[in-house]
């Protein structure tokens, strides 16, 4: 406490000790006690404990003084109110009797309402109609409220001071009006008979402010027996400070009228709130807000926001940024029709876009045209092969019932036979699709990829009837199967037979599928039965062997006679038709060994020398043919075990 209020405490103190007080003066030096000791915990200058304990010894002596029937040292105050209380009370006799005794007034139930309100904290307003007493009018109806700080811990604090306000406030309540307004400001003294100028000492000072409504409750009602004291206790140098600590209008409100409208409402008058107070004014408002913002149309639970989360939404659909679209701009949508391939085909609808256009742009063949003449030798594949693919492509009609040409054909021989080239040639001439699919572009997939892959391309393949699907190596695609292999390669390959068994294709479909491989006996038996057509591509004989060293010669500068052409065909017996290419490319390249290394720079393309037999001939000791004679036993036999040959 600061010194001037120490000075004042112990001033007060001397004068109870003295024994020279009335009990008045003792009452009032109490009163001015228990007010210091709020005012110096409301201002942290007194922790709450020590406030606790020193409230609750100086209310019990205050009490003391207020309720001892010793006319010297006490004031009787109890009993008096009770009596003043029970004569005013109201009745629905004639006789204007109360039923009231001094025992039985405690169970009123403004009695009651008074002293619960005292210990639970809330603020209470005696009505009117209940105390029969016009404590509000002139604003004093506060005078019997209880200016509350809500806090239980207060309500706690002062239980044990909770009793005599409380009897105060009934002395109060059965006051004379007109005795309370010859009081002025003092007539919201609740001790009325205490501190009454014809009873006791001089009036003091009468307070500035109002009574400072976050005071502890229990000892509410004394503190308003201590307006007298405030003068003292607030000198009038620093008004500022007790205005703002009390009003939180500056005072205006509640100066000169005790209890006015701003004091009616505890908290209303003043604005000091603990930590813990504000803390729960805040949850209580928080908790209040809520269910109104709840029920504020499009907020709350009633309609909830959210950034499309409510948008139906399938697991395939598109995702649709959450920015707005600018002006012109085009649609999302659009623009993802327009970065995916188009698919215009109904059946293609199941498949993944990638996967049909990965079909369309890269399987598809668009190689050099190659004529059937270029294919040297063959005739019995290649008239067979006109049989399957061309007439039936150019007759539909005629090639119907067992005329129906086959769905596959299996193109076998030894290597660099021509069996690609055929399928070049199919390509080019047949007039149909051509899809060419090597086995890796089904395999290298990922997994699971390839049966889709598969699926896709018979179904492109449907769609741009008629079509050839030619399968390189398809030996490695359709290799028999064994145990030990991978589980990919096994459903594609599954796959591939069902659409290769026309299970998935209608019998009228013109999807004619090539396979070329030279490893027929890899090849799995189901595979083999559904390439029904099993040609053998032979190595080329002379006849063919001379037709492609001549196809070969044409487009070159040569002086190849004739009965050296027959030199070249008797010496290269065993070739096939890719050696016979190689022999070819190194009898070209003769002439230009035969350039001086110092003319190679500066020579022209006519001055080099045309292709002689010597070329072929020196070739010839380089070229050997690469397929063996065993080799070729195996093809002879698997030709006469499963080929369609003659
Ligand atoms: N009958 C042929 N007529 C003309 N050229 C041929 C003939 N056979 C092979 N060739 C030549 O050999 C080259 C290789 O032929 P192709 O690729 O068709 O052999 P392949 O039978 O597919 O061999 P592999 O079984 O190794 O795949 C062709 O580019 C072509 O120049
Ligand atoms: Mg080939």
């Amino acid at each position: 406490m600061s010194s001037a209020h120490l000075d004042e405490w112990q001033r007060r103190s001397f004068d109870i000790s003295s024994g020279s007080c009335t009990p008045e003066q003792t009452a009032d030096a109490y009163r001015a006690h228990i007010l210091s000791i709020q005012y110096a915990w409301a201002s942290s200058q007194l922790s709450q404990a020590g406030a606790a304990s020193l409230l609750r010894t100086y209310s019990e002596r205050y009490g003391s003084v207020l309720d001892s029937d010793d006319p010297r040292t006490g004031l009787n105050n109890y009993a008096e109110s009770v009596l003043h209380l029970v004569r005013s009370q109201k009745n629905h006799s004639d006789k204007w009797e109360s039923g009231l005794t001094a025992e039985s007034v405690l169970e009123l139930p403004s009695v009651r309402k008074m002293i619960q309100a005292r210990t639970g904290g809330e603020g209470f307003h005696v009505a009117p109609a209940d105390v029969n007493v016009p404590v509000g009018q002139e604003g004093r109806g506060s005078s019997v409220s209880a200016p509350s700080t809500g806090g239980r811990s207060e309500a706690a604090l002062f239980k044990a001071a909770a009793v005599p306000p409380s009897k105060s406030e009934v002395n109060s309540a059965a006051r004379n009006p007109a005795s309370v307004s010859a009081e002025g400001t003092r007539g919201c003294n609740v001790f009325s008979n205490s501190i009454n100028p014809s009873s006791g000492p001089p009036a003091r000072p009468q307070s500035l402010f109002g009574h400072p409504p976050a005071l502890p409750q229990a000892t509410a009602g004394t503190a308003r027996g201590l307006q007298n004291h405030q003068p003292a206790l607030f000198p009038a140098s620093n008004p500022s400070k007790r205005k703002n600590f009390y009003s939180p209008d500056g005072g205006e409100t509640s100066r000169g009228s005790h209890g006015g409208q701003g004091s009616a409402d505890p908290r209303a008058g003043g604005n000091f709130k603990s930590a813990r107070e504000q803390f729960v004014i805040d949850q209580q408002k928080k908790n209040s807000h809520q269910p109104q913002r709840a029920q504020t149309p499009g907020m709350g639970a009633i309609v909830k926001k959210s950034l499309g989360a409510n948008r139906p939404r399938g697991a395939f659909s598109k995702f649709v940024p959450p920015v707005a679209r600018q002006e012109g701009e085009e649609s999302s949508a659009s623009r993802n029709q327009s970065e995916e391939p188009q698919i215009l085909d109904e059946r293609l609808k199941n498949f993944e876009p990638k996967i049909v256009e990965l079909i369309m742009s890269e399987i598809m063949d668009h190689g050099p045209p190659v004529a059937w003449d270029d294919i040297a030798g063959l005739e019995f594949a290649k008239t067979t092969i006109k049989e399957i693919v061309v007439w039936p492509m150019l007759r539909p009609d005629i090639f119907t019932g067992l005329r129906g040409p086959p769905k596959g054909i299996l193109l076998f021989g030894p290597p660099g036979t021509g069996k690609t080239l055929i399928g070049k040639c199919i390509a080019c001439q047949s007039g149909a699709t051509f899809f060419s699919i090597s086995a890796s572009s089904l395999t290298s997939k990922w997994v699971g990829e390839g049966e889709k892959m598969v699926r896709a391309l018979f179904a492109i393949a449907r769609c741009h009837q008629p079509a050839v699907i030619f399968i390189d190596e398809i030996d490695s695609l359709l290799s028999q199967r064994t145990d030990g292999e991978h589980d990919s390669s096994r459903r594609i390959k599954t796959e591939f037979l069902v659409q290769l068994d026309g299970a998935a294709t209608a019998a009228e479909d013109r999807i004619l599928v090539v396979g070329a491989t030279n490893r027929p006996q890899e090849i799995d038996e189901a595979a083999r039965r559904r390439l029904a057509k099993r040609l053998y591509i032979p190595l080329p004989e002379a006849a063919a062997r001379r037709q492609i060293v001549t196809n070969l010669m044409t487009r070159e500068k040569n002086q190849l006679r004739e009965q050296e052409l027959e030199g070249v065909v008797a010496a290269t017996q065993g070739f096939s038709g890719a050696d016979m290419t190689q022999l070819c490319r190194e009898a070209a390249l003769g002439p230009i060994r035969s350039i001086q290394l110092g003319d190679i720079a500066t020579i022209t393309a006519d001055q080099v020398r045309p292709i002689l037999y010597c070329d072929f001939q020196e070739a010839l000791k380089t070229v050997r043919p690469s397929v063996s004679a065993k080799d070729l036993e195996l093809y002879e036999d698997w030709n006469k075990t499963f080929g369609c040959g003659r």
